[in-house]
């Protein structure tokens, strides 16, 4: 572990993070190590968790907002294993108080658990003056989950092996989002075995993964009409088939004006691509009338990764 020489140990770190959406998410057969081979484009979108670290006499974790009673309030909290990891390759004791403002639905395939571990990870890194190096803070985050190194990142970014691997994808301007939040969770293994089970007739040789490049094309160009079409999630026919309400929520989100809809990563939590900003508020509007979420919000996305707000 390297570490400045002059470090500054603050009294509290607030870490601002983002959600996630996987605007492509080509997955491989099933590896030995019981992950998937992926070929993603992540994009971080304006809905964010806070994640406030403050010197404690031990370790203990507290959760509020959106759904925060799903979420473990022990260490098999992934913001708590996040700074348990870093104390330990720091020789210190995770005596810290972590707490969490919720608003990235749990659970719902937007990372949400993911980017409480990567707040988590800066705070502990800032709180105790550490000064990591972004390849450091990346290792221990591809160790506490595949989407967590994504959300350290931000923006937009391709991410390849079991998603850990990051690139980063030039976008052109801002791209307006719809979320439809759907009433019940999915696991990700869950959906990920749903897929494999789909895939049962097929050999692994008939599984083909192609690298997203009219996508990133088409990110380039900034042009959300361009950008829609290519918009595709493999895991989208397992999440339906485990909850077949979420096609409803797609076809009405269309309905409504948006220029396409996928299920986000493995879901359910729906997103819709519209042209411009006031499309997107229209088609939130309507498809909060239209009853087929839980809640609806409007995003816009790329937005950096985890940062620090206050001091
Ligand atoms: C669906 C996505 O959100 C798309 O970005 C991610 O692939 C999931 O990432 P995550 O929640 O951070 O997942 P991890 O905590 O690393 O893994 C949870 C479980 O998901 C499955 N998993 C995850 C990633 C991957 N490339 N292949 C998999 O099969 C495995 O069953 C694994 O045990
Ligand atoms: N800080 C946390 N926030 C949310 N869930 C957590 C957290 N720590 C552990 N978990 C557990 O992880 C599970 C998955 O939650 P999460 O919200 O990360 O799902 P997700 O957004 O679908 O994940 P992904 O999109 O990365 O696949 C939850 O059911 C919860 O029990």
């Amino acid at each position: 572990m390297s570490r400045a020489s002059l470090s500054v140990v603050s009294d509290a770190v607030t870490v601002r993070v983002p959600a996630k959406v996987n605007l492509y998410l080509g997955v491989g057969p099933l590896r030995d190590d019981g992950y998937h081979d992926l070929v993603t484009v992540f994009q971080a979108l304006s809905l964010y968790d806070d994640v406030r670290l403050s010197p404690a006499t031990e370790l203990r974790v507290a959760t509020t907002g959106e759904g925060a009673t799903d979420v473990p309030a022990d260490g098999t909290n992934l913001a708590a294993l996040a700074v348990t990891e870093v104390a330990r390759r720091a020789g210190r004791t995770p005596k810290v108080a972590i707490d969490v403002t919720k608003r990235i639905p749990v659970a719902g395939g937007m990372a949400g658990g993911s980017a409480d571990a990567a707040g988590a990870l800066v705070g502990a890194d800032k709180l105790w003056g550490l000064e990591l190096e972004r390849p450091e803070l990346s290792e221990i985050a591809a160790g506490l989950g595949s989407d967590v190194p994504f959300a350290l990142h931000g923006g937009t970014a391709l991410g390849t092996g079991r998603g850990e691997q990051l690139m980063p994808i030039l976008a052109r301007g801002q791209f307006h989002w719809v979320l439809a939040m759907s009433k019940s969770g999915l696991s990700t293994p869950a959906v990920y075995r749903e897929l494999d089970r789909l895939r049962e007739s097929r050999s692994d040789s008939d599984i083909v993964v192609e690298r997203p490049d009219a996508l990133m094309a088409a990110l380039t160009s900034g042009d959300p009409s361009v950008v829609a079409p290519l918009l595709r999630n493999d895991l989208q026919p397992a999440a339906l088939s485990l909850q077949p309400a979420l096609r409803r929520t797609l076809r009405a989100g269309v309905d409504a004006g948006a220029l396409n809809g996928i299920v986000s990563g493995s879901g359910p939590t729906c997103v819709f691509l519209c042209a411009d900003e006031a499309s997107a508020v229209d088609v939130a509007a309507e498809l909060s009338g239209a009853g087929v979420a839980r809640a609806v919000r409007t995003a816009n996305g790329p937005v950096p990764g985890a940062r620090v707000v206050t001091e």
